[in-house]
């Protein structure tokens, strides 16, 4: 089992935006999770990513325990969000944000590296090496010069994910990653994280997009009002009535 999420209760002040949540990635699954507007899955997010604390509940990440780990302890166990590139990184270059991405490679102090310069110098020729062949991979090649900034929606959400993948992840999770994203690079972006998938790499997304979801995740849990509704195979949960309840009445 991979990552096991138990009983996650969270209130913000007085207004609970998570109830008892349970679900479960096994190891290498590609797990959907959606729901309507307010049903708590950024919040479920950040606190299985460790940048908030459940008020009760706890999360273990093969077999470990997660409770109480910094997010950079968690992504150093495997564990990593993806983020929209930060403000302040879009004048950087796709490459230079990629770079920015990647964890402390040496383990070692700065003091140390400073005596040893020939050392740094051969890490960031191995990290400039990583980023390339993440450049690669996600056919970014065209635009790894040009400020992140000037990206169209879904190539910034392709520096999204290779920012994620210079951690090494075994788990991504991955917040809309189709939202604002014109169709053909939907197309795009989905065979990237099957091929991702295919090596081993498990998914839990949160889309909107229901109908490219479907057809990326073989399971889907539904959240509504900080709990989970239903969860399984996407037929039968967007057939369910409950589930067409939530999305107002349904409109699914
Ligand atoms: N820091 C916060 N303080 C107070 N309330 C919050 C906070 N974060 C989230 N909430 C509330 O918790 C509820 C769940 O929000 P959350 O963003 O997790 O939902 P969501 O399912 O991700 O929605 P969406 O699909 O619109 O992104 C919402 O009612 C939101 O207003």
């Amino acid at each position: 089992m991979s990552l096991q999420v138990s009983n996650i209760s969270k209130a913000f002040g007085g207004f609970q935006a998570l109830s008892g949540v349970s679900l479960e990635v096994p190891t290498g699954a590609l797990v959907g999770l959606i729901g309507p507007n307010g049903a708590g899955k950024s919040t479920l997010f950040s606190v299985i990513s460790g940048f908030m604390p459940p008020d009760e509940g706890s999360i273990s990440f093969d077999g470990r325990s997660l409770d109480g780990l910094s997010p950079a302890e968690r992504a150093r166990s495997g564990l990593v969000r993806t983020f929209q590139v930060p403000r302040e990184f879009a004048h950087l270059t796709v490459r230079e944000n990629m770079m920015a991405a990647a964890p402390d490679q040496t383990g070692e102090s700065l003091v140390g590296l400073f005596f040893r310069p020939g050392k740094v110098r051969e890490e960031e020729q191995r990290l400039a090496e990583e980023v390339a062949e993440v450049i690669r991979f996600l056919r970014l090649e065209r635009v790894a010069d040009q400020p992140a900034g000037k990206l169209s929606g879904g190539q910034k959400k392709l520096v999204e994910l290779g920012r994620a993948l210079l951690v090494k992840p075994r788990l991504i999770l991955l917040d809309e990653p189709f939202a604002g994203v014109n169709p053909v690079l939907i197309g795009e972006i989905m065979e990237r994280i099957r091929e991702l998938n295919g090596r081993g790499i498990g998914f839990l997304v949160i889309e909107h997009d229901l109908e490219a979801l479907t057809r990326l995740a073989p399971h889907l849990y539904v959240m509504d009002q900080g709990r989970i509704l239903t969860q399984g195979a996407p037929d039968a949960v967007l057939a369910d009535a409950r589930v067409r309840e939530a999305y107002l009445g349904g409109a699914v």
